[in-house]
């Protein structure tokens, strides 16, 4: 048998960066605790048992680097080597991520630390499929309908109802070959327009500004939902509980 070409080095890269003003906490969300440990605690430790991810970096919100520091020695996380200040907005952290991991080609995961949920399958599938794409996220179908809508003056107003079947809800790990993302940030800041329009996610970055490269869609998981809002907290705790 021809023995498997090495893997690269992979980095998962934790976003933890934001303040959570939509769950309105007197702490960043990510620092809550659900099911007996923080949100972020229970991010880092699904990659930490990853048998696919070699690294950890942590972006963390301004003024609290420091208590995942401590959450990181106490928990013996030994795969996470800096906690980094995340920057104003998520597109701001990711660009830090990406000048924090050094000139050295690997293949990078970017999660969101909200999704404590990320089941080991999505990792492994993302992973694998960095393999032959240098683009991809997890994504599910949607199971509501999705419409566009328009302001006018009496109110929002039905524009669009697109066709659902070709429709998916985005979740993360969005995995990158480093120097695609690298490359698709360079062009992004170098625009004076990006602003105009901020960018949600990762893979939105590469498709306006690397738009020949193909972002290949790896099936996400129900459960790998996003602490949004203070409903989300109870969801997920139960979900996390349910889990143990
Ligand atoms: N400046 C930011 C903003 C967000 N994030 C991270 O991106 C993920 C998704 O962001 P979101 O759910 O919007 O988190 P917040 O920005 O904290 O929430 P809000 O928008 O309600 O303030 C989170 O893990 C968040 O910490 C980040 O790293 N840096
Ligand atoms: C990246 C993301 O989780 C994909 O669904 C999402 O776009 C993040 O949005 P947020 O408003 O920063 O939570």
């Amino acid at each position: 048998m021809t023995p498997s070409p090495p893997r690269p080095r992979t980095v998962g890269v934790v976003l933890a960066g934001g303040t959570g003003q939509r769950v309105g906490a007197a702490v960043p969300k990510q620092l809550l605790e659900l099911a007996g440990r923080p949100i972020i605690e229970h991010t880092i430790a699904a990659f930490e048992a990853a048998p696919e991810i070699d690294e950890i970096l942590v972006l963390m919100a301004a003024g609290h680097t420091a208590e995942v520091e401590t959450l990181v020695r106490r928990g013996g996380y030994g795969k996470v080597t800096a906690v980094v200040e995340g920057g104003a907005s998520r597109t701001e952290s990711t660009r830090r991520a990406l000048a924090a991991l050094g000139p050295r080609e690997c293949h990078v995961l970017l999660h969101d630390a909200v999704r404590p949920l990320l089941p080991p399958r999505v990792i492994t599938d993302c992973v694998a499929a960095l393999a032959t794409h240098a683009a991809v996220t997890a994504a599910i179908p949607s199971s509501d309908t999705i419409v566009v809508a328009a302001a006018t003056p009496g109110g929002e107003l039905i524009r669009d109802v697109p066709d659902r079947s070709a429709l998916r809800r985005v979740q993360t790990p969005q995995g990158f070959h480093l120097s695609v993302i690298r490359e698709a940030y360079e062009r992004a800041y170098a625009d004076p327009g990006f602003g105009d329009r901020p960018a949600t996610d990762d893979c939105g970055v590469v498709l306006r500004y690397l738009p020949e490269i193909p972002i290949h869609l790896v099936p996400g998981d129900e459960r790998n939902m996003k602490v949004t809002h203070p409903v989300d907290l109870l969801i997920a705790a139960e979900l996390l509980r349910a889990a143990r």
